[in-house]
């Protein structure tokens, strides 16, 4: 970081008044001063190499140039890392230095993100000695290719056919239709040579369901698509420039029986089907993707907070009181609305993800041993909170973007490019309403099993908690506030299977009576998903390791989720708690207490989320709060100001004024 020498006097008087050590709270996000210390020793190795440095904005370059750049920069960071793992003999410590290199969202991010952990998760072990080696060291580049031009939420309905053919041995891709294309899969559009690609599975004209192949669709010398392959980059969308999404089309393109990743299912030489003993394991790389989306909502919250609160401070414009100076902008209680809860946010997500990375690592041990009673737990749990707090994080985003006035609709800014990177996130590994409805299938079934007295799954058991509890009085504590919230979800729960009920003593059957009860049901999953957010990160605050200074400040910000949320909802709160008025009256004045409780921390709170200039690469959030110079530097930069006099001027402008004088 910065020394403060040159910094803003703003900043300098807001980190004095900190009442806490920053560098304790960065300790205590990441882990450990360990992990700090790695973390910063492995940013410092990355940041050192001059060739990562970009010479211009990107966004000054055009569609190929900036693919280009990216490509450039993801394989010198590719060797960075392999460096630091021969020299260390372990990976590097997690980090999130590719922001600072690639500025948007590598083309290597389906390499490393799906086709390794695909290969890992669903090959066999022979398959993963012939792939993993390979695609670790990059001798091969992949990607996981699923969705198509037709189908991405319903991947039971995908088009693209693996017809085993048992004389030769030989699986023989197909997209018959132009909706079977492989459409959005990252790297696909000129960097990967191979893919995971998802297929229906027909042996002997009988079809058994989707399957996950390795196909090497390029040539490694000439990188050339191979004969039968038919593929390319679908171009510029709302972020993910750099990530080059692609589409693919097989005709009668075959690969070797040894291809289909046969963890699970198997064709055996004479194309027999074995069957896995749980089809949806097939789906198991995007579980655990779901599980990390939730961690990086944290960052995103994170990062755009940081900018957010930082130029806030820096910031002054109009007067609290006539006689005063002009306010720094942060002093207004409305500003402080629209960021602490992105502050705040950034940690409850932080919570989750670690609470649902220890779910995972369980359910994975479990079905280690054939044990799979946790894996719909885990299923519908990643499911909800992937849906909700990457809706929320990008809500979180757009609001510091808002905050920051002006400035912030310009791209050094860099909030615009962090939205469009943070809400694509709602859509892709599962669109949000989609997955929501996979937990309700699971919260259905839940209820059910509360009404015959069974007993449910951690996540769930506030279900019979709240069927026993409904008529205590409403408690104005944090423990008040999360049972409120449970029961809340209960209600709702409740509410969306007697809506079910209903439409079926009507005469539907199951799946219409489903449709028409499908917001209930959709709201259900989001206060589940409320609910267990509030509950693990108060309990993580509550059982953190804090010092008393740092631990008043943590539980001040969980209660301001908790309370942000109640306000939010009351009236969901008043429907389905015992939640009163006066409750809400009180509540509300806590809030506004919190806002200013934790408006003296508000610059030390954003620092120990210890994200380096480069990682923000803001003109409006850089650690000393040079905002102003930043913004003239970075305009200063445009190819516009490198001329005098643009040609334009010449040939239209000119010919224009003087016509009009004619
Ligand atoms: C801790 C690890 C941290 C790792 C960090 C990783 C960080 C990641 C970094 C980078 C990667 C970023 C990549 C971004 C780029 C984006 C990539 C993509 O988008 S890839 C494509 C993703 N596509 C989807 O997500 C498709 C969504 N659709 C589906 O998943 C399914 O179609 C479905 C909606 C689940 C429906 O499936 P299906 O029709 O087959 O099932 P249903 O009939 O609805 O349900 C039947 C029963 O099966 C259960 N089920 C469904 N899925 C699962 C599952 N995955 N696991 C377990 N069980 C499952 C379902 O609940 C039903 O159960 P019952 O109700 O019948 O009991
Ligand atoms: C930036 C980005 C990167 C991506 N990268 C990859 C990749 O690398 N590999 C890959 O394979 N895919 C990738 N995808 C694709 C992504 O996984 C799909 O777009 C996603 O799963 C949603 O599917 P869809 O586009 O078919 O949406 P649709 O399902 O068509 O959704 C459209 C609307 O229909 C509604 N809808 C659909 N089904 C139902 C239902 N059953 N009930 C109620 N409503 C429904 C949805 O709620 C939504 O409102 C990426 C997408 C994006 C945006």
């Amino acid at each position: 970081m910065s020394t403060e020498t040159k910094c803003n006097p703003d900043l300098v008087r807001e980190r004095a008044k900190c009442t806490f050590d920053v560098n304790e709270l960065i300790n205590l996000f990441y882990g450990s001063e360990k992990a700090t210390k790695e973390r910063r020793h492995f940013e410092d190795a990355v940041l050192a190499v001059k060739e990562l440095k970009d010479a211009i904005p990107e966004e000054y370059l055009s569609h190929k140039e900036r693919y280009e750049n990216g490509v450039r920069k993801a394989t010198i960071l590719r060797d960075v890392y392999r460096d630091y793992k021969a020299k260390h003999n372990r990976d590097p410590p997690p980090n999130q230095i590719t922001k600072a290199v690639i500025k948007d969202i590598s083309p290597f991010l389906l390499h490393n993100g799906m086709f390794v952990p695909t290969i890992a998760g669903q090959g066999t072990p022979e398959q993963q000695a012939e792939w993993l080696p390979k695609a670790e060291s990059m001798q091969i580049i992949g990607t996981y290719a699923q969705t198509e031009l037709g189908h991405g939420s319903f991947i039971r309905g995908l088009e693209t056919i693996a017809t085993y053919d048992p004389k030769t041995e030989e699986f023989v891709l197909n997209n018959p239709t132009l909706t079977s294309f492989k459409w959005w899969p990252g790297g696909l559009g000129s960097t990967v040579n191979h893919c995971v690609v998802v297929a229906q599975l027909y042996i002997n004209g009988k079809s058994h369901g989707i399957h996950p192949f390795i196909a090497q669709i390029r040539d490694l010398d000439t990188h050339k698509p191979l004969p039968g392959v038919k593929v390319g980059e679908i171009g510029p969308k709302m972020g993910f420039q750099t990530a080059n999404n692609g589409f693919l089309g097989f005709d009668n393109f075959r690969i070797p029986r040894k291809n289909m990743l046969m963890k699970n299912a198997q064709v055996l030489k004479d194309g027999t089907f074995v069957k896995g003993i749980n089809e949806k394991l097939t789906y198991g790389t995007m579980v655990m993707v779901r599980v990390g989306i939730v961690g990086d909502c944290s960052f995103y919250a994170a990062l755009a907070a940081t900018i957010a609160v930082r130029y806030s401070a820096v910031r002054h414009q109009s007067h609290i009181k006539a006689s005063e100076p002009e306010a720094q902008i942060l002093d207004y209680l409305t500003q402080q609305h629209k960021l602490f809860i992105a502050v705040a946010s950034s940690h409850v997500y932080r919570n989750a993800y670690l609470w649902m990375e220890k779910m995972y690592t369980n359910v994975m041990k479990e079905l280690s041993q054939d044990k799979q009673d946790n894996l719909p737990e885990l299923h519908a749990t990643a499911c909800c909170l992937k849906a909700v707090c990457s809706r929320d994080a990008g809500s979180l985003v757009e609001e510091c973007r808002l905050a920051c006035g002006g400035h912030g609709y310009m791209a050094s800014s860099n909030l615009p490019l962090t939205y469009g990177v943070t809400i694509a996130a709602v859509t892709y590994e599962g669109e949000r309403t989609v997955l929501l409805l996979q937990t309700a299938r699971y919260l259905m079934k839940a209820w059910m099993a509360a009404l015959k007295g069974k007993v449910l799954s951690p996540s769930v058991s506030y279900l019979l908690n709240s069927l026993k509890e409904s008529k205590k009085p409403w408690q104005n504590t944090p423990e008040g506030i999360v049972k409120g919230f449970q029961h809340v979800s209960f209600g709702k729960v409740k509410a969306a299977y007697e809506t079910i009920q209903k439409y079926m003593k009507q005469g539907k059957d199951y799946e219409d009576a489903w449709n028409l009860a499908s917001v209930q049901l959709v709201k259900a999953s989001e206060a589940h998903s409320r609910a267990i957010l509030c509950e693990v990160s108060w309990e993580a605050v509550c059982s953190s390791s804090a010092s008393p200074n740092l631990s008043r400040v943590l539980q001040q910000l969980a209660q301001l989720y908790l309370t942000y949320w109640t306000l939010e909802t009351s009236g969901d709160l008043l429907l389905y708690s015992n939640i009163t008025k006066d409750d809400l009256i009180i509540l509300r004045d806590k809030y506004e207490e919190l806002l200013v409780a934790i408006r003296p921390n508000a610059v030390g709170l954003v620092d120990g989320f210890d994200l380096r200039d480069e990682i923000l690469n803001s003109t409006l959030g850089s650690y000393d709060g040079r905002v102003y110079e930043r913004l003239m530097e970075e305009a200063l930069k445009s190819p516009l100001n490198q001329e005098t006099v643009n040609s334009s001027f010449h040939k239209y402008l000119k010919p224009m004024m003087e016509k009009a004088k004619l």
